[in-house]
Parts: C-alpha cells; sequence; structure tokens
C-alpha cells in the first residue's frame, strides 16, 4: 500500500517540510540535478527523523543528567530547572515542574524540530524574556481556610478575632491597566511611583483613567457599642480585603469565612490624615488646573461612610475642599510674577433631582448643554481675591446645603454638592496674548442607601430614592463607559449631566470611594468596593492640550495689554492687601472683646463677626456668639486690668482710624485705576478687533465669555454685585443683595459696600461651616 508521507507530499508541492534541513540540502553544491535531486528528496523524510532521534536523545540524556544532579542535591542546577522552568508555575513542586516540562519540549520537538542547542536556550531564557502572562484579574473571591498551612498566612486581626488571610504569591498589581495614569505631566504618577504606590508606566497618549482611592474610616462609637467587628483590611495602602463573618449559628460556615479582595491605586486605613488623602489624590490636580487642564474629585459610599468628612472636614482637620483652595491660591500667589490669574467660584447642589444655586439660593437651576458642557443656566459665579474669601462662601454655601438626620447618620448630606473652581491665567508671550482656563470640580455625593437602612416614610424616602436613583443612574454611565457603548445614559439624572464631562470628556478625574469598617455595613461596603473596582477601567478622554487661547496682536496693543494686566494685578493685590487688613481688625476687636470688654463699648459691626475656617480664632468668635464676654463688671476689674483695656481700646481706635484711611485710598486708587482700565479697553475694543488675529483657538470658557468678561472687569468695582458673573446673560441675575439672609452689612466705605457683607449675617452655630456636613464630628474613638 503506497504510504504519503508529509516529507513527500511536500516534495511533491515543492515544498520544504523542515524548515531546519531542508534548505541546507536543497541549497547544497552539486544537488541541482533532475535524478539526483530526485534520491535526496526520496530520503529526505529519513534524514528528518534521524536528525529528530538524534536530537530528542540528546535532549533525554541531559535532561536525566540535570535530574539527576538535581536529586542529588545540587543547588545550582536545581535552580537552573527551576529557572527554566519558572513560567510553568512549578517552582513550589519542582519535580511536577519538570515533568510538566518535560513533556511540553517532548511535544515541541515533535511538533517542530528545532536543533536541541536551541531548545534548550529557550527553556533557559529569563521569564522576563518570555510572552507576558496574561494581567492579573484585579479582584478576586478568596475563602479563607483557617486549615491551611500557618507559614504560609499573614496573621489579621479583625475586631479581636484572629483571622488567618492566604498571603498572595503573585504580587496582585493593579491589573494591565496599572500602566496607566492621570496625563499629568507625570505628576501624581511619577510620586506614587516613587513611593511605590502604583505600578506606572508611559503616559497614554489615547486618554487616561480614572484614578480611584479608597479611605477607611475609623469605627464610630455606636457601632462599637453595637458589638460590631471590623471586616474591613488594608494591606500595602492598596490591597483591600473584605471579610464576612460567618454567623455563630451557622454551624455548616462556621469555620469558612469568605472575603473578597480589591486592589486600588491607594487605599487609605483609617489612620491616614487629611492632608495625606489631600497629597495623594488631589494635589495634582490643583497644578493641572492650574496648567489650563480640568480635574475633578467626587466621594462615593454609602451614607456615613465618611463622603463630607473627607471633602470638607472639619476645624481641625479641613478637608480635601479647604485643602485644594488654599493650595491653590498658594499657587497662584508664587505665580502672580508670570501672569495675571483670576479665580472665580460657584457651588451648587442636586436635590431631590432639583438643581440649586448654594451661594444665591432662589429657584431651581437649569441645566443647558453648550460648547464648554453642561452648565447651569444663571449659577452664580463669585470672583474671589482671598482664601479667607472662599472659606465665606463655602461656609454659606453649606449652611443651604440640604443635611437631614437619618437613621444610620444624624447629619447626613441629603444632596450632591458640587464646589467648582474656575482659575483663568492670562500673560503676554512676545506679541500674543495667552489665556487659560483651568477648572477643578470637587464634588461631594449623597449617601448610597438601602430605604430600610434610613427611614421609609416621608420625605427621607422621597430624597433617598432620588439619591438612589441618581447613583443609579452614574452606575449605568460607569457600565456603559466600562463596555465601551457609544451611548451613554447621562440624560438619565442631573447629576449624570453635570459629571458628564469628568466621566467621560477631557478631565482628569479622582474618585474617593469611602467605607465603614462595621460588619454591619458588609454589604454597603461590598457594593461601594464594587463601584469602584468597576470605576478603575474608565477611560475618559485624551488631556493634550490645555484650555487655551492665544490671540496674536500688534505691538502697541501688546503695550496696552502689558498695561491692563499690570494693572489689573494691582488691583487684585489691593483687593488683597484690604482683605488683609480687615482680617486684622477683627482680629485685635475679637481679642478685646474676649479678654475683657467693657459693657458700654458697642457691639461688634457685623463684620466683625466673620471668622474664617482657618482662623486661629474660632474660640473667640464662639465666646462673642455666646456672649459671654459681657459678664465682667467694671467695678470688679482690678484698675490693672481697666488700664490695660483702655490701652487696648486706645489701639484699636488708632488702628480703626488708620484702616479707614487706607481703605479710602485704596478705594480712591482702585476708582481710578477701574476708569483707566475701562479707558483702555474701550479704546482697544474700538480699534483692536480687525487687527487682532487668531493664532490658535481652543474651544474655552473665555473664548465665549470674553465679551461679558471684558465688560464685567471693567464694572467690577462699581458695586460688589458687578463681580458676579453669570454664564446665562438672559437669566435673572440674583446676587447676594437680592437674598434675605445674605443683605449687605453695615460696613460700607465712602457708600461702597465691601465684600464682607458676605458673612454679615453671623452664623447661629458655632463650627466653621455651620451646616452639619462641615462640622459634624462624630466622637469615634
Ligand atoms: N476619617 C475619619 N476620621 C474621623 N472621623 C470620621 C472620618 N470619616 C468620617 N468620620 C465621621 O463619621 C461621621 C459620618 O461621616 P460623614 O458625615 O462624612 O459621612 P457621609 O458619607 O458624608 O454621610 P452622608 O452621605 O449621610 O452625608 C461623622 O461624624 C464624621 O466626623
Amino acid at each position: 500500500m503506497p504510504v504519503s508521507t508529509r516529507a513527500q507530499q511536500a516534495s511533491a508541492a515543492g515544498g520544504q517540510p523542515w524548515s531546519s534541513a531542508a534548505p541546507a540540502l536543497s541549497s547544497a553544491p552539486g544537488h541541482g540535478g533532475g535524478g539526483a535531486r530526485r534520491e535526496i528528496l526520496t530520503n529526505h523524510h529519513h534524514h528528518g527523523l534521524k536528525e529528530k532521534m538524534r536530537a530528542l536523545t540528546l535532549f533525554y540524556e541531559q535532561h536525566k543528567q540535570q535530574l539527576a544532579s538535581s536529586q542529588g542535591g545540587g543547588a545550582r542546577s536545581r535552580r537552573s530547572i527551576q529557572y527554566a522552568v519558572g513560567e510553568v508555575g512549578g517552582d513550589e513542586n519542582g519535580r511536577n515542574a519538570e515533568e510538566e516540562d518535560l513533556g511540553r519540549k517532548r511535544h515541541n520537538a515533535v511538533a517542530a524540530p528545532v536543533p536541541v542547542a536551541a531548545v534548550l536556550r529557550e527553556n533557559m531564557a529569563p521569564p522576563e524574556e518570555r510572552a507576558p502572562a496574561p494581567p492579573p484579574k484585579s479582584s478576586h473571591v478568596v475563602v479563607f481556610s483557617r486549615q491551611a498551612d500557618p507559614t504560609e498566612k499573614e496573621n489579621v486581626s479583625h475586631g479581636g478575632i484572629a483571622m488567618s488571610c492566604p498571603i498572595k504569591k503573585a504580587a496582585p498589581a493593579l491589573p494591565a491597566p496599572a500602566a496607566r495614569k492621570l496625563s499629568l505631566g507625570g505628576g501624581m504618577a511619577a510620586r506614587l511611583k516613587a513611593v511605590g504606590e502604583v505600578g506606572v508606566g508611559n503616559a497614554d497618549a489615547a486618554g487616561s483613567r480614572i484614578m480611584v482611592f479608597v479611605r477607611l474610616r475609623p469605627m464610630s462609637k455606636k457601632e462599637k457599642d453595637a458589638g460590631s467587628r471590623s471586616c474591613v483590611k488594608i494591606v500595602n495602602k492598596k490591597d483591600v480585603y473584605l471579610t464576612e463573618f460567618a454567623s455563630e449559628t451557622d454551624y455548616l460556615r462556621l469555620k469558612r469565612v469568605r472575603g473578597r479582595h480589591f486592589c486600588f491605586d491607594s487605599s487609605f486605613p483609617d489612620t491616614t490624615t487629611q492632608a495625606e488623602v489631600y497629597g495623594t489624590t488631589t494635589s495634582d490636580l490643583v497644578e493641572g488646573v492650574l496648567q489650563g487642564r480640568n480635574g475633578t474629585v467626587f466621594c462615593y459610599g454609602a451614607t456615613g461612610a465618611g463622603k463630607t468628612y473627607t471633602m470638607l472636614g472639619t476645624m481641625e482637620s479641613p478637608g480635601v475642599m479647604v485643602l485644594a483652595i488654599k493650595d491653590l491660591f498658594t499657587k497662584v500667589r508664587q505665580r502672580s510674577h508670570d501672569g495675571n490669574h483670576s479665580i472665580q467660584l460657584s457651588y451648587l447642589e442636586v436635590y431631590n433631582e432639583t438643581v440649586r444655586d448654594l451661594l444665591s439660593p432662589g429657584r431651581p437651576l437649569l441645566l443647558r448643554e453648550d460648547k464648554q458642557g453642561t452648565v447651569a443656566a444663571g449659577l452664580t459665579h463669585y470672583r474671589a481675591y482671598s482664601t479667607d474669601e472662599v472659606m465665606k462662601l463655602l461656609q454659606q454655601g453649606n449652611q443651604n446645603r440640604t443635611t437631614e438626620p437619618t437613621r444610620v447618620n444624624e447629619t447626613s448630606s441629603r444632596s450632591h454638592a458640587i464646589l467648582q473652581v474656575i482659575v483663568e491665567y492670562r500673560s503676554i508671550d512676545g506679541g500674543s496674548i495667552v489665556t487659560r482656563v483651568g477648572k477643578l470640580s470637587l464634588i461631594d455625593l449623597a449617601g448610597s442607601e438601602r430605604a430600610l437602612a434610613t427611614d421609609q416614610r416621608t420625605q427621607r424616602s422621597i430624597e433617598g430614592a432620588n439619591i438612589n436613583r441618581s447613583l443609579l443612574a452614574l452606575s449605568s454611565c460607569i457600565n456603559a463607559l466600562v463596555e465601551g457603548k457609544k451611548h451613554i445614559p447621562y440624560r438619565n439624572s442631573k447629576l449624570t449631566q453635570l459629571l458628564k464631562d469628568s466621566l467621560g470628556g477631557s478631565c482628569n478625574t479622582v474618585m474617593i470611594a469611602n467605607i465603614s469598617p462595621s460588619n454591619l455595613s458588609f454589604g454597603e461596603t461590598q457594593n461601594t468596593l464594587h463601584w469602584a473596582d468597576r470605576a478603575k477601567e474608565i477611560k475618559t478622554k485624551a488631556l493634550t492640550t490645555a484650555n487655551e487661547e492665544v490671540l496674536r496682536v500688534t505691538d502697541s496693543e501688546t503695550d496696552q495689554a502689558k498695561l491692563v494686566l499690570e494693572l489689573q494685578k494691582e488691583n487684585s493685590e489691593l483687593r488683597q492687601q484690604l482683605a488683609r487688613q480687615q482680617q486684622k481688625l477683627l482680629t485685635v476687636q475679637a481679642q478685646t472683646l474676649a479678654s475683657n470688654a467693657s459693657p458700654q463699648q458697642s457691639p461688634p459691626a457685623p463684620s466683625a463677626q466673620i471668622s474664617t475656617p482657618c482662623s486661629t480664632q474660632r474660640k473667640v468668635k464662639r465666646s462673642i456668639l455666646a456672649g459671654n464676654c459681657f459678664n465682667t463688671p467694671d467695678s470688679k476689674r482690678p484698675a490693672a486690668e481697666n488700664a490695660h483695656v483702655r490701652d487696648l481700646q486706645r489701639k484699636i481706635k488708632t488702628m480703626e482710624a488708620e484702616i479707614e484711611k487706607m481703605k479710602k485710598e485704596h478705594l480712591l486708587q482702585l476708582k481710578q485705576k477701574d476708569e483707566f482700565i475701562r479707558d483702555l479697553i474701550n479704546r482697544k475694543t474700538s480699534n483692536v478687533p480687525e487687527a487682532a488675529t487668531c493664532e490658535r483657538r481652543v474651544a474655552t470658557r473665555a473664548s465665549v465669555r470674553k465679551a461679558q468678561k471684558d465688560a464685567a472687569s471693567a464694572g467690577e468695582l462699581k458695586s460688589p454685585s458687578h463681580r458676579f458673573t453669570s454664564p446665562a446673560p438672559t437669566a435673572k441675575k440674583r446676587t447676594f443683595w437680592d437674598i434675605g439672609g445674605n443683605s449687605p452689612s453695615t460696613l460700607a466705605v465712602n457708600g461702597r459696600k465691601t465684600r464682607s457683607h458676605v458673612a454679615a449675617e453671623t452664623p447661629k452655630g458655632t463650627s466653621m461651616l455651620l451646616q452639619p456636613g462641615f462640622a459634624r464630628q462624630r466622637a469615634i474613638h
């Protein structure tokens, strides 16, 4: 029976069956003739088989030797074998690995006869030269068995219960996307890499991903009293182990504890300070905003998990919002020599699917889509010159925020709050004016919650439903983005409409997932970690260019523009000086009053009651509000003390007079400068537009608002209300004057009301941000 071998088939087809042997033969000299060639081809497969046999024999012999030497305890040869089979994963059981490896090589030798030397070389190659293993999954279900080898465990103590978690051999690391990072010019990513927090690779030109962090809060007193145990363990500042305790009556599962493992960009244990959280999550975003890149930080988590604490913090330990604002102003001040920065602020809340202005409460705002993204029509944008000013606004906004007690959290935020800071930078670079705009959004979401966990009745249930609805919409968007769907259901809720830019636009986005350690909140914690884990996979659009606009102008226009910039800079410096002086005055007044004010002394001006969150005079302010500073009658006071008080009063009067004088001078200067700037701008607008050519234009707020801004900057000093610029010129403009609770203070200089009116109405509470969300500090032990 004719047998056709592969060699014959190949030779008939004119092919070369063995890649190594055949070419050498066919190309050998003297084998070009027809008959000779036929003979060679006929013998060819025999030759190939012989070669193959020889190679296999050699290979077996070598392996046998290696095996023998390794069994004899030769550490060196054993190492070399393990090295060769490293990737098979048999390093724990060398024998199995070797066999497996042998089998693999046998298979290779049969399937493709490669010369022995080549086979050995391939197997000896270091593991890193081989094809990379598939990326590990970042989340796993692990079953912790108490019977496992104790040497392979790390002991974990959860609320007094000693538990063993198997140590992961292969570092869980981040999944493949660990190589992704924020496009911040290497800032955060580089730093994280330096401290070994995140395995960061090259910036992904196609886009950056959302950075996800987890923060664990300490166990509250209430939880301790309820006998709850800690079910969360953070290891290596990155891995989060969630443990579900079996019920003591569940005899079937008594010896088994189920757990889940997650891995994030960074995870903060309950001892982490606010400054550490800010430094790791947000400080680079602030830097990016100054360079014209948008940034968003949002806190997500169950009710009572610590979102508001992370975002706002307390007087003693201010949160991300406060630290970011402080940092922003410090950085702006450091850079003021190379251009002019202006900072605008807006603060809104989404409550029961309506958008409300927290700085100027009134009718609900409508959301509108335009070139800049989703904007709330008629939202107040306040121009701020100092940290203190922003703090006052924040304080005021927080007072207006909706917070209510629920069964889970006594001071639960019932709305999503969004603080937006827009930083505009203008400088003159050669013959062109460069305008850069960066937007920082700081978002404190309402808590995700179960209806039963909070309150099923009344208003709370409606709020809860709406909160859940918007958070559900958020998770749908996360899902759609992760799955790369074309349609992302942003329009399902107001929250997702407002977050559109942050989730799917050109933005550096950070998510901080807040969790509670208590096993009573296991379900909520698991849910939060699940969504945080999912959010890790969202990629935002590439942030290759900053929001920058370059306007080329002629020489004369450059001079004029330079002058305008300088005047604007001087203007803002004067304003800052003024604010500082006012602050000084208030401090001295408060000190005097606190130490021993006479009952005859006139009560402080409303502005004197301003206290900033960062002010060290908080206790003083408390005493003023409590009225306990008016208790000591003059008669009982020792003479020396009286003299001292009189001295202080005299000092205050002198300082007041000085400040009044300075104010007058400053205001006069400001007025003159304003007029001058207006004049210049008028001249410029009448000459420039035709001459000016826009060299490069990137869609920015500045380009859209230019006309409005010019007008606003020209007229802003007329009255404080001119400092409010609204993105919707047609919408009714509201100012603080329109609001009952924010009527202007009596502090007026030259008939012009100063910015101190903002906090003219002294808050009733004692905390910095008197709404419970800011200052609440439940006893945590
Ligand atoms: N890291 C922390 N350190 C100390 N106390 C904390 C920490 N995180 C939260 N707390 C405290 O826990 C309590 C609840 O926190 P918080 O109000 O921030 O929760 P929340 O997530 O904003 O809740 P909600 O969604 O209901 O508004 C507060 O008393 C707060 O002071």
